[in-house]
């Protein structure tokens, strides 16, 4: 099984590289990861800039770009092959509910997903990469699971759609952890206000506040999931039409003029 693996810490965080280690044990791992911290960077692309790409060491290469570039041009042309599977991670804290909007570790897996490939983000809940094992060890045994599914895709005569799967490991010692669960995505309250503060030149700087605190984290999500010390797994979709609401619309809108008709 030949993994591609990246994440949104950058090339020399503590869970990329301990999943590294980890990963080789069981498949051709290749890593292609930011230069640096690219947390919430979520699905961007560098498009006004060139992107550089510097060998670390064996099967690690960085770039001077975003989570989502590092997959991007690994896969369309970096490499010479097509990876089966596309890793994302150990992010340092949780992406759990309202977080995979903006999180690069999500970004860069849902890279390799629309690219046709199956994908996983991991993180680890707590920051500060406490139980790093715990999370390390969770992330090899679900791979080693998936690994049938993933190989019998190359024999299918029309290849199955792929899957991305986000996936949050609870900050406890692996003698504790749960056994993994299925569930929805949780929700958070509003993010914290903006820190407002002074520059040493008098300026102000404003500073993203802290996220918001869990609103709901009922049993069957995330946020539950992971209190209870279980592993947490989403499957996630790209469609962000709220298909719900279309016929609401179609209605709602039914008597609008077009901007021709507005003029007579
Ligand atoms: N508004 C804030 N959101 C935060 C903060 N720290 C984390 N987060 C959220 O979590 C994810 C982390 O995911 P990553 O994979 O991008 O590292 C991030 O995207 C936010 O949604 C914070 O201080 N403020």
């Amino acid at each position: 099984m030949k993994i591609l693996l990246s994440n949104d810490d950058g090339h020399q965080a503590l869970g990329l590289m301990a999943l590294f280690a980890a990963l080789k044990d069981i498949a051709d791992v290749e890593v292609v990861a930011p230069e640096h911290n690219n947390s919430a960077k979520s699905n961007a692309l560098t498009l006004n800039a060139p992107l550089y790409v510097h060998q670390a060491g064996e099967g690690v290469r960085y770039v001077n770009g975003t989570p989502a570039d590092c997959v991007h041009i690994a896969l369309t042309g970096l490499l010479d092959y097509t990876p089966d599977l596309v890793i994302s991670g150990i992010n340092n804290g949780a992406n759990m509910g309202d977080d995979t909007i903006y999180s690069g570790t999500v970004g860069a897996a849902m890279e390799g997903y629309l690219f046709g490939i199956p994908a996983i983000a991991f993180s680890l809940v707590d920051k500060g990469w406490p139980h790093l094992d715990t999370a390390v060890a969770a992330a090899k045994a679900l791979i080693q699971d998936l690994a049938p599914m993933v190989a019998r895709r190359k024999h299918e005569h029309r290849v199955p759609p792929p899957w991305l799967l986000n996936v949050n490991v609870p900050s406890v010692p692996l003698g504790d952890l749960q056994p993994p669960k299925i569930c929805r995505l949780g929700r958070r309250h509003s993010a914290e206000r903006v820190i407002q503060q002074l520059s040493p030149r008098g300026d102000t700087m404003y500073w993203i506040g802290a996220a918001g605190a869990t609103m709901d984290g009922a049993p069957g999500t995330d946020f539950h999931a992971t209190a209870q010390g279980h592993v947490a797994i989403t499957p996630l979709m790209v469609d962000l039409t709220a298909h719900q609401d279309l016929a609401y619309w179609s209605q709602a809108l039914h008597s609008m003029r077009s901007p021709s008709q507005q003029q007579t």
